[in-house]
């Protein structure tokens, strides 16, 4: 069977990290090979990437090109080399999160965004995207329920992520065959029903 690429998406407290391991399992229950990675990170370098990121107060335009350094090192040596030896790759966001949370959520011009995508991965794209959408407020209280210390995105107010939610959104308008859409605001258990059902449907039919 052809290896696939599929992403979770959504803005922060959506609940996708609580869904990716059931549908690793699943695939890995069909005898197939995972490689379960995230963004920005998955590799050692990257995910120095990420704790800047996270952490340190930048320039939008350096956010961007961070988001996408971090990417091209996770390509080349994650991402491509499973892909190309025939394993399966979930990951924990992708290029889809630099289009909701920099061009909808901070503004970033779209043709710089288009131009970056372009260049990092011309030819790439997942087989498959689950977006779990969810109100911000909702978000916010789950997230606020982790008792974790909130990152820099983490701390953004609930009208950055009402333009993060609406980018996914208007990304997800934009490709309706990779996109699919997924009511976050469900329990968890009928959330992973959900998301084995998309998987088994559009991955292994
Ligand atoms: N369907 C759900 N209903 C209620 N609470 C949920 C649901 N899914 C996840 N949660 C809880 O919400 C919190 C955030 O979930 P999770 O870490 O999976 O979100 P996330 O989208 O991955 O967020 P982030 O991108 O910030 O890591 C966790 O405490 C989790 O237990
Ligand atoms: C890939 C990517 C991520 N982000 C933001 C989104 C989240 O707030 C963090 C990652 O943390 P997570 O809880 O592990 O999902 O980074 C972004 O702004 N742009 C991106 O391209």
């Amino acid at each position: 069977m052809k290896s696939r690429f599929i992403t979770f998406e959504g803005i922060d407290g959506a609940g996708k990290s609580s869904q990716i391991a059931a549908a690793v399992a699943l695939i890995e229950s069909r005898g197939l090979s995972v490689v379960q990675t995230r963004e920005p990170g998955g590799t050692p370098l990257a995910e120095k990437l990420r704790a800047l990121l996270l952490h340190d107060a930048m320039h939008l335009e350096t956010e961007a090109m961070l988001m996408f350094a971090a990417r091209r090192e996770h390509l080349a040596a994650v991402i491509e080399p499973a892909l190309a030896g025939g394993r399966w790759v979930v990951s924990d966001r992708f290029t889809d999160a630099t289009y909701a949370y920099q061009v909808g959520g901070r503004g970033l011009d779209e043709a710089r965004f288009a131009a970056l995508e372009q260049w990092v991965h011309p030819h790439l794209q997942p087989d498959l995207t689950l977006l779990f959408d969810l109100d911000p407020i909702e978000a916010a209280r789950r997230l606020a329920g982790t008792g974790d210390a909130p990152d820099r995105f983490e701390r953004e107010q609930a009208d950055f992520f009402e333009r993060v939610r609406n980018a996914y959104l208007r990304r997800a308008a934009a490709d309706p065959a990779r996109i699919k859409i997924i009511d976050a605001a469900q329990t968890p258990e009928a959330i992973r029903r959900e998301v084995e059902g998309i998987v088994l449907e559009t991955c292994f039919q």
